[in-house]
């Protein structure tokens, strides 16, 4: 089939068949994609002549420990959550409690006050179970898993200036994270808290960070990552492991996908003792992580709170038909120019893709940010606190930008290109991602997905299929049936 024709054979099997109902079987390798597509205009899709196999040779890369900092950098308040936490006791027949204010754990009045200081007036939801759990006597081991925002951070840099006896002038809560830049932020988080403890002391072990051999530290709390607290426990022996009596061990699902850490977190692991409270925290629990878990915190108790549904119900699904990519610039304009949007964003699948979109809109008058991944960090955080602003009303973007972001008045996501797995299948899960950045809090929203060959009208089958959901067919060249469309 010729790169033109597939257009029109889609047209008449959608006018012949409900969407829902395509007939896969005959269809292509669904493993593969089509057999015969010399990639689409995107550039992403070369099956055959793929050199390292990947259909995502060219996609930016969503950096794990990048996009816990980004969501830190950004994040100004609790996520909302209103699914029930799961609480799985290591003795079930022991009471369960739970705290609805910080006065029922009768911390120390500095400790109080400095958790006031920071504007929480009450503990969030995993917070109203972890605390009594990581404060109870004897002490007992945890393992709690919330989406980033959820306030872990503060649960355990509260734990740990409360374990501590500012008396003892050796190290006593060691704590370990993926990365520098993430435990400089727990580091902040726990300064902020203990500002009314002026006699808890913090160091963070991390590179740069040099200490001198021999000398055992006075700081109650260490913070920092594996290696470097590898080195400080054996090589340069600033810490006694045996006087440690609690470990944190934060973003469990991060660490264990950066090279080395695992193995260096059992290390340390290994060199505490028995008594030692373990605590340990992760976004997200996949089998991997729950067998690292179980590795480092024995007897645990077990608390969850399940994410909050990513839901398309208030979602309008389109998909326009086009050749290529001023083609898919046309119908972006067009959909632009006719519609009332508060805020739109953009997903490209590459960088370069991005940048071009970015140009060419910038060019037709738009304000538009971009957001993409050779920007550092901060860069990126600065692009979204003025596109949340309100400075730009477009923000173009790779798949650094899927997940974590609230912007509210985002009324419409655009799949410039669609989201592909290595496979150049359907990557169902950035899709929901991806379009779930409209339609939030209840507020109704658009997602529109640029289709522009068979290949990626397979893509819209797929997902219309996983979702169970229409995606329908839009016209952008046709004014009145757009608005009704999405009136
Ligand atoms: N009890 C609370 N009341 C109000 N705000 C809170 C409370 N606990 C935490 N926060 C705030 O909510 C935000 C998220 O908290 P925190 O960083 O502890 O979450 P987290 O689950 O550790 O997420 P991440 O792992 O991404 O940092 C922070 O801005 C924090 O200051």
């Amino acid at each position: 089939m010729s790169e033109d024709s597939w257009a029109l054979a889609v047209d008449v099997q959608e006018a012949t068949t409900p969407s829902l109902q395509f007939d896969f079987s005959k269809k292509v390798d669904r493993v593969r994609g089509p057999r015969n597509m010399r990639g689409d205009i995107n550039g992403n899709i070369v099956p055959e002549k793929s050199e390292n196999g990947g259909w995502r040779r060219d996609a930016d890369k969503v950096d794990l420990a990048e996009q816990s900092l980004l969501n830190k950098l950004i994040r100004r308040s609790l996520v909302r959550n209103r699914n029930q936490v799961e609480v799985l006791q290591r003795d079930p027949t022991s009471p369960l409690y739970s705290v609805k204010t910080f006065e029922e754990l009768r911390l120390k009045p500095e400790l109080l006050k400095g958790v006031y200081n920071m504007g929480f007036n009450r503990p969030s939801r995993i917070q109203e179970n972890a605390l009594p759990m990581m404060l109870a006597q004897p002490p007992q081991n945890l393992i709690a898993q919330s989406q980033s925002g959820t306030g872990k951070t503060a649960a355990f840099s509260l734990a740990m200036l409360s374990h501590v006896n500012p008396a003892n002038k050796w190290t006593q809560c060691l704590c370990i994270s993926p990365t520098y830049e993430l435990a400089l932020q727990i580091g902040q988080v726990i300064e902020q808290m203990g500002k009314f403890c002026p006699d808890v002391k913090l160091a963070y072990a991390i590179r740069g960070n040099r200490m001198e051999r021999g000398i055992k530290l006075q700081d109650q709390i260490v913070i920092g990552t594996p290696g470097t607290v590898l080195d400080w426990c054996t090589k340069y022996k600033l810490i006694d492991p045996k006087k440690i009596t609690m470990f944190v061990l934060d973003e469990a699902d991060v660490m264990i996908a950066t090279q080395g850490h695992r193995d260096q977190s059992i290390r340390i692991h290994r060199q505490l003792t028995k008594d030692c409270q373990m605590l340990l925290f992760s976004a997200t629990f996949e089998d991997s992580v729950w067998r690292f878990a179980e590795q480092v915190v024995p007897d645990p108790n077990i608390i969850r709170l399940k994410r909050e549904e990513e839901t398309l119900d208030t979602i309008k699904q389109f998909y326009v038909l086009c050749k290529e990519k001023e083609d898919k610039f046309t119908a972006l304009c067009n959909l632009y120019g006719s519609l009332t949007i508060a805020q739109a964003m953009i997903f490209c699948h590459t960088r370069k893709m991005a940048a071009w979109l970015t140009a060419h809109l910038t060019k037709e008058g738009h304000q538009v940010a971009l957001l993409s991944g050779e920007m550092t960090v901060e860069q990126r955080a600065a692009v979204i606190e003025r596109f949340r602003n309100g400075k730009e009303k477009v923000l173009v973007t790779t798949n650094v930008c899927s997940r974590g972001i609230d912007v509210e008045q985002v009324s419409l996501v655009v799949n410039f290109d669609l989201p592909v797995d290595m496979d150049g299948n359907a990557d169902n899960e950035t899709y929901l991602h991806r379009i779930g950045r409209t339609g939030r809090f209840g507020r109704r929203g658009f997602a529109v997905n640029m289709v522009d060959s068979k290949h990626s009208m397979d893509i819209i089958n797929q997902i219309e299929m996983h979702f169970n959901r229409r995606i329908t067919k839009l016209d952008t060249s046709n004014l009145e049936e757009m608005e009704s469309l999405m009136s």
